[in-house]
């Protein structure tokens, strides 16, 4: 008999609620001593008796599979019982087809694979799910996409077993076998539910809907059709899955796998990189329609707006060693052909990164700081340097030489505070961000992982996770407590990170982005060729545009604004964008 395990509740710190279910609350905590994430999952005690409970945890804690959220420990505490369990940061499989991501074919036949090894594992054990569905399929990162964990496992059936005393069946009928509706239960009713989730994954919606009583007789009674838009092979696996009867069904799960991986390998590759559901992700398309620039007098090399929360801030241009500032009559022009303030530094500037404080202008190897009312020096690097853009009133600044190494600095300008971040031998810091006045992430990267640390402003580590994903750069967002991320193999894959609850949401791109900002909308990335993309905050693509001005300099004018240096033959030309006048059908 698996021994239990009590821990203390104060073994763990939470990092705030992820979720509710029928039987309480979830919450992402830390254990303290090991740095594990877990999730801890109340269990209300008057709908669980305990010599019940304690005969079903047992069945729980004997499954350990690495696609199962798997339980860990019980938690006994005053306030109640918790299973803590596996935490999966990437949300449920119900949030991925919410947010509109479409999935290879590949992406879904492996999530299937996945979901049936998990089957396979808690079948020989004589565990039937009976509630699988999105919602009960947790994801965590992969280095391409998503990794399926089932959970939910035994507490299902649990809950069967005492709601279906009184209430009759219970589940979710839009996924529940036939026979399930007689109160009967079988391996093969979790095959029934994983062939209409892959329906799902496929078409984008259910064979049936309706209430539960108009699901009972569509499940009984009606076939589920199968559009010729499928290739064969895979419909004749969702036929075979959603059998009425049940011998007629496969015959395990290992059988149903088996027959998905040997279709697989019949796909070309040309299949199997086509995205499901067909149905295009709404996503509404703009159109750049330009207007007359305004010549700037020399090549530009980075933009900024000084007081950019100012209804009329000063825009700023670098040129070699030089910064312009224009004045602007209204948010869209320039008061006059001339700059308003020049200012000559002794190297040329590289960047220039809005903080609330100002602007912070990027030489070769200076950070200074440019302010309505001055400019100050704050630090020398001896190495050549770059500011990570964002970030409250620190900046992180990244050397550019190797081996790498990253600094905060305080810019408030009468206390520049500068702090090396710590770096562990092993894991050579690639990128960082201020999460909010008090806390960074710095992400390191190992082989094709990376690992996120938290740390307080005094440096004191708050705990470590595994993302696996390549991280390749960090941006502070304007959301206290997450960042955004630039990751994958080709970086195009955009990562929401969100620490307190810790979680992750991805959102794929098609264009390599290169200037990242936050409008009113969310996000905005724009590439080297004059893509943009216009992402919210729940990391789903809401908006884009294809045919700005190739740009060479951009800045973020909130709330809908930004500005584009283009070179256009020997003239630089300065453009200003209205997000709200370009076609975008989205609410400002
Ligand atoms: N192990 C976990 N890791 C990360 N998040 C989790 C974990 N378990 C649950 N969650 C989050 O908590 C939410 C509620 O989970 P829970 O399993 O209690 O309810 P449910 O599956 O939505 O419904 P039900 O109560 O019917 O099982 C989930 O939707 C998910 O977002």
């Amino acid at each position: 008999m698996t021994v239990l395990k009590t821990y203390q509740s104060a073994k763990y710190r939470s990092l705030g609620l992820v979720g509710q279910g029928q039987f309480g609350q979830v919450y992402c905590a830390i254990h303290r001593k090991s740095g594990r994430l877990v999730a801890l999952k109340n269990l209300n005690r008057d709908r669980f008796p305990t010599h019940q409970f304690l005969r079903e945890f047992r069945f729980l804690l004997s499954l350990d599979h690495p696609h199962i959220a798997n339980c860990l420990a019980l938690d006994q505490s005053g306030s109640g019982r918790q299973l803590v369990l596996d935490y999966c940061e990437g949300g449920t499989l119900r949030d991925l087809m919410e947010q509109g991501t479409q999935l290879t074919l590949a992406e879904i036949l492996t999530l299937t694979t996945e979901i049936l090894s998990a089957l396979e594992h808690a079948h020989a054990k004589g565990l039937i799910h009976c509630d699988i569905k999105p919602e009960n399929i947790l994801l965590s990162l992969s280095p391409h996409g998503w990794r399926a964990k089932v959970s939910d496992f035994g507490i299902a059936r649990l809950s069967q077993e005492y709601q279906g005393k009184d209430k009759g069946a219970t589940g979710s009928p839009a996924y529940m076998a036939p026979e399930r509706f007689y109160f009967q239960f079988s391996a093969a009713s979790d095959l029934y539910a994983v062939g209409i989730m892959l329906y799902e994954l496929l078409l984008g919606d259910r064979p049936f809907s309706g209430n539960y009583n108009q699901l009972m007789v569509c499940h009984l009674n009606h076939a589920v059709k199968l559009p010729d838009s499928l290739p064969v092979s895979i419909q004749a696996i969702l036929k075979k899955a959603t059998e009425k009867l049940t011998p007629r069904r496969y015959r395990s799960a290992t059988d149903m796998k088996a027959a998905i991986l040997k279709v697989r390998k019949t796909l070309t590759a040309g299949d199997l990189r086509e995205r499901f559901p067909k149905i295009a992700a709404l996503k509404t398309v703009g159109s750049f329609a330009p207007q007359e620039p305004v010549q700037l007098p020399d090549r530009c090399s980075a933009l900024a707006l000084l007081n950019a929360t100012d209804a009329l801030p000063q825009l700023l241009t670098a040129h070699g060693h030089q910064l312009y500032g224009w004045s602007l009559t209204n948010t869209q022009t320039l008061d006059s052909e001339r700059p308003a303030a020049t200012w000559d530094f002794d190297a040329p500037i590289t960047q220039l990164c809005q903080v609330p404080s100002g602007v912070l202008v990027v030489t070769q190897n200076q950070l200074h700081l440019l302010t309505t009312s001055s400019l100050v020096t704050l630090a020398t690097f001896n190495t050549a340097i770059a500011v990570l853009p964002g970030g409250q009133q620190w900046a992180i600044v990244q050397s550019l030489a190797s081996p790498r190494r990253l600094w905060a600095v305080n810019t408030h300008h009468s206390s520049p505070i500068i702090r090396e971040l710590p770096t562990e031998d092993e894991q050579v810091p690639t990128t960082a961000a201020m999460l909010d006045d008090r806390h960074y992430a710095i992400a390191s990267q190992q082989d094709k992982q990376s690992h996120l640390h938290v740390l307080s402003r005094k440096g004191q580590s708050l705990g470590k996770v595994s993302v696996q994903t390549n991280i390749h750069h960090l941006f502070a967002s304007q959301k206290p407590g997450s960042c955004i991320a630039l990751a994958g193999t080709k970086q195009q894959d955009f990562l929401v990170i969100r620490i307190k609850p810790y979680r992750i949401m991805r959102c794929r791109l098609d264009i390599v982005p290169h200037w990242f900002g936050e409008l009113v909308t969310g996000y905005v990335a724009i590439s080297q060729k004059g893509e943009m993309r216009l992402i919210n905050y729940y990391g789903q693509l809401i908006g884009q545009i294809n045919d700005l001005p190739i740009p060479e300099a951009v800045c973020f004018h909130p709330p809908h604004g930004l500005w584009i240096v283009s070179q256009q033959g020997q003239d630089t030309c300065l453009h200003h964008i209205d997000l709200q006048a370009l076609g975008l059908d989205l609410i400002f």
